[in-house]
């Protein structure tokens, strides 16, 4: 199975999340990040994950675009979808809802949240200020959920076991 991440990350919780995921996968994979290039060929894959920080509710402009691009060609493969966040979970599960389409979230075989980080030195001030007033979060947190990581990662390599196992016809 080959494996495309397509993400963004604003201050690298993200990033870490997909190198978290890709150390799980199995066979080859590959991470793009969406900021650095919009041009991807999603034919050379078998498998994509897309995933996204969310901000004041909404997960970032260029990963909104890559799954509105290449909506027809991401319905087609084994697809996850995450978010990384902050806010508890009721919230977390209507901002899945709110990010991806619905037609993408039913063809996935995962989706989900894998939690989010604090880090006040990575901020401008506007974000401290958000972060303390609203999140009422005054210090560092890492809140990384690596076992979310692994069961997502499971979905995934739970499809490629599967197909083996299917007799040609
Ligand atoms: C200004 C600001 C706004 C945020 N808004 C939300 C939000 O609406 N919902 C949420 O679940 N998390 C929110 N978060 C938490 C981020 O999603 C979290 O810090 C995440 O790990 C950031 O990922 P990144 O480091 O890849 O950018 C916010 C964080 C900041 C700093």
């Amino acid at each position: 199975m080959k494996t495309l991440i397509a993400y963004s990350s604003k201050h690298g919780c993200t990033e870490t999340c997909t190198r978290l995921l890709a150390e799980r996968l199995v066979g080859e994979v590959e991470r793009v990040n969406l900021k650095d290039t919009s041009e991807v060929n999603l034919s050379a894959y078998d498998a994509v994950v897309v995933g996204s920080p969310v901000y004041a509710g909404r997960i970032l402009g260029e990963v909104r675009t890559f799954t509105e691009e290449h909506l027809d060609a991401l319905m087609e493969k084994k697809l996850g979808l995450f978010i990384c966040g902050m806010q508890e979970e009721h919230t977390i599960r209507e901002e899945l809802e709110l990010n991806y389409p619905a037609v993408l979230r039913k063809a996935a075989v995962a989706v989900d949240c894998f939690g989010g980080e604090y880090h006040f030195d990575s901020m401008n001030l506007m974000e401290k200020m958000i972060v303390r007033k609203l999140a009422k979060v005054k210090e560092d947190v890492s809140d990384i959920r690596e076992d979310t990581i692994q069961q997502f990662a499971d979905s995934l390599n739970k499809v490629e076991e599967d197909d083996k196992d299917t007799p040609l016809s």
